[in-house]
């Protein structure tokens, strides 16, 4: 399936990370995200309603991860990853969680994990 719906730089704040400072006060994580769904239908009836609606996904995801208080950016991606793929029109979902600046020396730190709905749900 080559459709895709893709979200791009979703600059959120969050509690994320390891170490004690981390633990006090939010920083930045930016979320990139490819959803695999089939744009067909929405292609042809320009309706709303045949369409995986990506204010309602990204609005949830704000929620989750602003919420959040992981240690770990994989499990920031895999909770992220399930949120997507609670929508069963989406069959599989590719997740980019960074952390700018969170590494010495680097620009940026992150994870990126592809889920399908077979591997979260076994269907
Ligand atoms: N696989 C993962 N590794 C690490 C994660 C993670 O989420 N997944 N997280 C961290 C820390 O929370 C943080 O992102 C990096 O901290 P740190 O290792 O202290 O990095 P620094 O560059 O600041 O370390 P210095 O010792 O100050 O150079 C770590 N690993």
């Amino acid at each position: 399936m080559p459709d895709q719906i893709n979200i791009s730089d979703l600059l959120l704040r969050a509690i994320i990370g390891i170490n004690d400072e981390e633990r006090d006060k939010k920083q930045d994580v930016l979320i990139n995200l490819t959803l695999h769904v089939d744009l067909n239908e929405a292609g042809k009836s320009d309706d709303i309603c045949d369409a995986v609606n990506y204010r309602t996904i990204t609005k949830e995801i704000i929620n989750l991860v602003e919420n959040s208080q992981f240690e770990l950016v994989e499990k920031m991606a895999a909770e992220v990853a399930k949120l997507c793929l609670k929508d069963e029109r989406v069959l599989r979902a590719t997740v980019r969680i960074e952390k700018p600046g969170a590494l010495r020396f680097a620009r940026s730190v992150g994870v990126t994990i592809e889920r399908t709905r077979e591997d979260l749900f076994g269907v």
